[in-house]
């Protein structure tokens, strides 16, 4: 696809496609961060990459999103290579992602924010939302509708006119993940969704979670330390040790797979997993 070429819209109609890695390496001067990995996230599924501190989950995230480029390697989205292509181009073909760290602006309200992820989706030009034409005004209200139903589907709707950044901190986590729900993705993407959380925080976030999957169809690729939840929520889980590939499979499979458990349990650096293992 060349830069000039019209860019696809993800709410086009069409089944989620799955999402092919092949062969991602990734090296920065002289350490490779991720070496030769391969996976395959079925539609509508959701998967989970896992692996101790530094093993390589974040580098990989950031190469599906756009953000880092590949050494070597492929990441296809059914008929699409996003391997090379901007953040941008990676959004619109309808992969959204929310990040570890929150990044909400400091005065919107919720409705504000999660409107923030309707912008791609915006039809009306400048001029026709400066001139106030019926047109926008129709459009503007139909991402207002659609606003409300995901503020009602993640449990933010009485929430909608309080300022996103005072809210406590899950909260605040739950209005990342509505704002990238806003940009109706095929796939998500998902960094620690859950770190930092109380337990009352973690389980709505998760209840959230398995919703986005069994009813909006929606692919997600997840990355968390929390195993109780991956072991929970994950279709299939990829698990990365100091870059590598160590095993793949479904979650009871991967958790009783010896190199898994020598990964987490030999990693001292690691303490929480380590007591937690991959059997929580
Ligand atoms: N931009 C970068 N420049 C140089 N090295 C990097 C960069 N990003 C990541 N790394 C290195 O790549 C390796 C993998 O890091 P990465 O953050 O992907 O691991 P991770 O599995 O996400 O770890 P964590 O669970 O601690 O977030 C680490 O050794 C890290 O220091």
């Amino acid at each position: 696809m060349t830069e000039d070429a019209p860019e696809k819209t993800a709410d086009a109609p069409g089944q989620t496609p799955s999402l092919e890695v092949r062969d991602l390496t990734v090296r920065f001067a002289g350490l490779t961060a991720l070496d030769a990995v391969s996976f395959t996230v079925a539609p509508g599924s959701l998967h989970a990459v896992i692996g101790p501190n530094g093993a390589g989950k974040s580098t990989c995230f950031n190469v599906l999103s756009g953000v880092y480029r590949a050494s070597a390697g492929h990441v296809h989205f059914g008929p699409d290579e996003l391997t090379g292509l901007p953040p941008h181009r990676i959004a619109a073909l309808g992969v959204a992602r929310t990040f570890q760290n929150i990044a909400l602006p400091p005065y919107a309200t919720v409705a504000d924010s999660l409107m923030l992820g309707r912008h791609r989706l915006t039809k009306a030009g400048f001029l026709a939302a400066g001139l106030r034409l019926p047109s926008a005004a129709r459009e503007a209200e139909r991402h207002r509708e659609r606003v409300q139903e995901i503020a009602e589907f993640t449990g933010l709707e009485r929430y909608l006119d309080h300022p996103a950044a005072a809210l406590p901190y899950g909260l605040q986590k739950l209005v990342e993940l509505g704002r990238a729900l806003c940009m109706e993705p095929r796939l998500l993407l998902l960094d620690e969704p859950v770190a930092g959380m109380t337990s009352d925080e973690r389980r709505r976030t998760a209840a959230v979670i398995a919703g986005v999957r069994e009813g909006l169809g929606i692919s997600v690729v997840l990355v968390e330390h929390d195993m109780g939840v991956v072991m929970r929520l994950a279709d299939e889980v990829t698990v990365l040790d100091f870059g590598r590939r160590i095993a793949s499979g479904p979650p009871a499979e991967v958790q009783r797979d010896p190199e898994v458990v020598r990964a987490y349990l030999g990693d001292t650096n690691n303490s929480e997993d380590a007591e937690e293992g991959v059997t929580s």
